[in-house]
């Protein structure tokens, strides 16, 4: 194309030429390059939207071009034709594109506006070409301007100043030569100007403030580099001025290293304490917190004494008073003045030492036996803190040894005290046993006397009580190595807890028969659950069998960790029946359950709870607690107060009873007459309520008081009214029972738990399987005090005592002791009753009464209820209804019940049978309707016996 332009193509390039010429204008000339360019650019840039702008901002600028050399070209040329024409003519104007946007902008705005339009749009394509704002280009200009001018002024400021600089240093170089200079003073030159000339202070003051002068005068000029001077000023002189490391609180060994320092007596046992160093270091408190350390220490402390207190006797060793607290205050600073930072200091650390001195050396100063030892305890303390205090009133900073001598007297002080502190206590355990010793002997000698069967003495004068002496007593054996053990398991839990990041103060440990609880007090701001979190980890620390956490004690400030003890010990029955506790113990219904985690006997009133539900695995204790129960009751009461029936469905457990005189009936093995028996409960629980109502009293103690008054006054006489016994009711296996007559027990049970205890009857109920079909939501909800045995899975807990924890029991009576009101269950070990023991008191019992004289009513009531109900499984449902049915009509007839029940003959005609043999109605009169034999009374009276 380019060629043709310029006629070198021959005829088709000529043609060719023209015709682009037509259609370009003038612009032709360089379109042959703008193609090539054009589509090179395309190509290279893959026809990106951006090259396709900048190839159109070209061709609009080429087009424009045209445009102006058509505006310029003096034509008048109107049609498209013209426009082509002239343009292959002449080759200077605009063709078809350029002209006709020439002669359109013309026509539009005139020459001089198509010219404007045309500039306009072309500064937009170059915009668009080159991709850059003319306004951008400006500023740079303008920006690039002013920094060259900027520089030109600082060379020509920095070339003076170097003059100046000169000229000063000329002259001070002359003074200096004058005269001599002070050590000082050259120093100072030496920093600032780095001769090593001398001088006299006047002079040196003179070259001070000259140098100051043009510092002044360049920093003015140059404020950067004023504050960069002046802070290196600022250093220099805090360099002088403070000859103390800068310390970060970060720092966690720094940090401890200046606690040690500037709190002597929060370290008083450690041996560190002699390799520290004097303190050189600047401190800084922020962010500060106090090292657990010494917590330790202090609680180790604690423990020693608590443990040397609680040796024997298992009462708690001190009344949380171990706790103390070690925080420090949170924020200390020193920054400007340190010497109300050493006055600060100086006062916590007395105010520790007051704080540890009163509170964690001594940590059962509550506890009455020690109180002796308090005084000449206190005493030394004061000596001890009045050191102290002199210590830190003395230079902290600077006497560092001094300090640390001090340290060391008031160490071997405070192990003086004690050492003091345990042979006192030593002294003190070794009194309280000896009067421990001696009270218990003169105990035991009245325990004997009492022991002793007295018939007067029992209130049911013929009942001779078995002596204590059937039972086997516990063999005395304490083993040596208790009291280390105990401390090694504290401060094992207690290194434990620690590396999962629980800080913890073990308060007291309470040693019970087969656990013991470790109380601890956790630091502030630590989860309960955290701690419940990290049971398995404290199991697999201390290789203990199973733990269990209460978190919190009820009623007490701290979390109690249950770790098994390494030898279990048996609680023996007789050391409860001995005890004061059930000696004492009002209530005919005492319960002997065990002993707690602190060792003490509990004693409970079954009348209070009223009833009791025991469940637990097999071989978990149950059987073994019923005796106990048993055998509390045949301690406390006599047969007149207290009978007892008992339900052994297992046949095994409760059969060795048999004979004694407690028992209401013989001991019930058969299930089926067992829901008899509980439905003479209910009867007899009715009938009982009837008499209250006669006598117009409300439960069996106003009752039988009534009665005792009465007889007393000799208006009633005693062998036809009697007091009424109370009566416990003992189910050794539910589940068994529940399996034959689920519906009848069930209904027996939940009326007598409703309604009983008022009447003096009362429901202890055994199962091994606690699950919901057996104990019943009804059954639950009226029977309030459980005992949890072990058992297998947490479900199973939830179910006997509705929260986990008795599937973590050791088994062999550990149980969960949860009585009507108690707001959690207490731990318990139980008592432990053999066969044998059993059996001689049984014989005992056997022997020394007349052969037990069973209730023959209840027994023959019990049978009727049995065969009456078996024979009202055969009767027709609507027997009851057609005996009522007939005895209004007086005459029974087939015909008759099958109108009036709407049955079929055949069913009619059973149920006239059955009348028939109840004898309501007569034999068959052939034809004639059959006799009705009874009247409605007798009726009534008869569905009352047998229904
Ligand atoms: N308080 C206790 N102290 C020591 N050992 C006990 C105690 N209670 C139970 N044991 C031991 O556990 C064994 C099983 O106890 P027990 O027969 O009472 O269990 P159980 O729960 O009634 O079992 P099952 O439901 O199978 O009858 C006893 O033989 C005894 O060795």
């Amino acid at each position: 194309m380019m060629f043709s332009n310029f006629g070198h193509c021959g005829l088709i390039g000529k043609w060719l030429a023209s015709f682009f010429f037509g259609i370009f204008g003038c612009a032709q000339f360089v379109m042959p390059v703008f193609f090539f360019l054009g589509i090179t650019i395309l190509v290279a840039n893959d026809y990106s939207t951006l090259a396709m702008k900048k190839c159109g901002a070209g061709f609009v600028i080429l087009m424009e071009a045209s445009a102006v050399s058509q505006l310029l070209y003096k034509d008048t040329t109107v049609t498209v034709h013209d426009l082509f024409s002239v343009a292959i003519n002449n080759h200077a104007t605009g063709g078809i594109i350029g002209g006709g946007v020439a002669l359109l902008l013309r026509e539009g705005f005139g020459t001089a506006g198509a010219m404007v339009v045309l500039i306009c749009v072309f500064l937009l394509a170059c915009i668009l070409l080159t991709q850059r704002s003319f306004v951008s280009f400006f500023k740079k200009m303008v920006k690039n301007v002013r920094a060259s001018k900027e520089e030109w002024e600082k060379s020509a400021e920095k070339r003076r100043l170097e003059r100046e600089a000169a000229a000063a240093e000329d002259r001070l170089i002359n003074l200096e030569e004058e005269e001599e200079s002070s050590d000082k003073a050259t120093s100072f030159l030496k920093m600032k100007s780095g001769y090593k000339k001398t001088s006299d202070k006047k002079r040196a003051k003179q070259c001070e403030e000259k140098v100051k002068e043009l510092e002044e005068k360049k920093e003015k000029k140059n404020p950067k580099k004023q504050s960069s001077t002046s802070a290196e000023q600022e250093k220099t002189i805090k360099n002088i001025k403070v000859n103390v490391p800068v310390f970060t609180s970060s720092d966690e060994v720094k940090r401890k290293d200046c606690v040690r320092e500037l709190h002597p007596q929060i370290y008083p046992f450690t041996e560190e304490d002699g390799k520290t160093e004097p303190f050189k270091g600047k401190l800084d408190f922020s962010a500060f917190t106090f090292p657990e350390e010494n917590t330790s220490l202090i609680s180790e402390q604690a423990q020693e004494s608590t443990l040397e207190v609680q040796e024997e006797s298992y009462a708690p060793p001190y009344k949380e008073k171990g706790a103390f607290h070690t925080s420090l205050p949170e924020e200390i600073r020193i920054n400007e003045d340190l010497g109300s930072l050493i006055e600060e200091v100086s006062e916590s650390i007395v105010s520790e030492a007051e704080a540890i001195s009163e509170e964690n050396v001594y940590p059962d100063a509550a506890d009455q036996a020690i109180e002796q030892k308090e005084v000449p305890e206190i005493e030394a303390v004061k000596d001890m803190k009045e050191k102290q205090e002199e210590n830190e009133e003395s230079r902290i900073w600077k006497n560092g040894a001094e300090i640390k001598q001090r340290d060391t007297e008031a160490k071997d002080n405070a192990s003086e005290v004690n050492d003091r502190d345990i042979t006192i206590q030593e002294k003190q355990m070794a009194r309280q046993d000896t009067i421990k010793k001696e009270t218990a002997q003169e105990v035991s000698s009245v325990e004997s006397k009492e022991v002793v069967p007295d018939r007067k003495k029992a209130e049911g004068k013929d009942y001779l009580f078995p002596p204590a002496s059937l039972l086997i007593k516990e063999e005395q054996g304490h083993s040596s190595g208790q009291q280390q053990y105990l401390q090694e398991t504290a401060q094992k839990l207690y290194e434990t807890l620690k590396s999962f990041g629980v800080n913890v103060t073990i308060t007291d440990i309470s040693c019970g028969p087969s656990v013991t609880r470790y109380e601890m007090f956790p630091e502030q701001g630590t989860k309960v659950s955290k701690i419940l979190s990290l049971t398995d980890d404290i199991k697999l620390n201390l290789a203990a069998s199973d733990i269990r956490i209460e978190a919190p004690i009820p009623g007490k400030a701290a979390i109690g960790i249950e770790i098994p003890n390494k030898h279990n010990q048996t609680v023996h029955f007789r050391d409860l029946i001995e005890s004061q506790t059930f000696k004492t113990f009002k209530s005919k219904l005492a319960f002997a359950v065990g002993k707690d985690i602190g060792g003490k006997t509990v004693v409970t009133d079954l009348a209070k709870m009223p009833h009791l539900l025991i469940a637990g695995a097999t071989g978990s204790g149950k059987s073994v607690c019923i005796n106990t129960l048993i055998m509390s009751i045949l301690y406390k009461a006599a047969p007149e107060e207290v009978k007892l029936i008992m339900i052994d469905p297992k046949m095994v457990e409760l059969s060795i009873y048999n004979g004694i005189p407690h028992l209401l009936i013989p001991v019930v093995t058969d299930p089926k007459k067992a829901s008899g028996a509980l439905n003479w409960a209910v009867a007899e629980m009715t009938n009982r309520y009837k008499k209250f109502t006669e006598t117009g009293v409300r439960n069996i103690e106003g009752y039988n008081k009534k009665v005792r008054e009465l007889q007393k006054s000799g208006e009633i006489d005693p062998e036809t009214i009697k007091k009424m016994p109370q009566i416990v009711i003992i189910i050794d296996e539910l589940a068994d029972l529940m399996m034959v007559a689920p519906g009848e027990v069930e209904d027996a049970i939940v009326r007598l738990s409703q309604l009983a205890r008022a009447a003096g009857i009362h429901l202890v109920i055994a199962t091994q399987r606690p699950s919901v079909n057996v104990i019943t939501g009804l059954i639950k909800a009226n029977v309030p005090s459980r005992i949890a045995f072990s058992v297998s899975s947490g479900v199973d807990s939830r179910t006997i005592i509705d929260m986990n924890g008795a599937e973590k029991l050791l088994g062999k009576g550990d149980m969960l002791f949860y009585p009507a009101g108690y707001s959690k269950p207490v731990r318990v070990q139980g008592a432990f009753i053999s066969d044998n023991e059993i059996s001689d008191v049984v014989t005992f019992l056997k022997e020394n009464e007349d052969v037990a004289v069973y209730d023959t009513e209840v027994t023959e009531k019990i049978e009727n209820k049995l065969k009456s109900s078996a024979v009202s499984q055969e009767r027709d449902e609507y027997f009851e209804a057609a005996a009522r049915f007939v005895i209004e009509k007086d005459k029974a007839s087939i015909g008759m019940l099958q109108r009036m029940f709407k049955i079929g003959f055949n069913r009619a005609a059973r149920i006239v049978d059955q009348l028939s043999d109840a004898g309501i109605v007569g034999p068959e009169e052939g034809t004639k309707p059959r006799k009705v034999l009874m009247s409605s009374e007798q009726l009534e009276s008869y569905f009352e016996e047998y229904l």
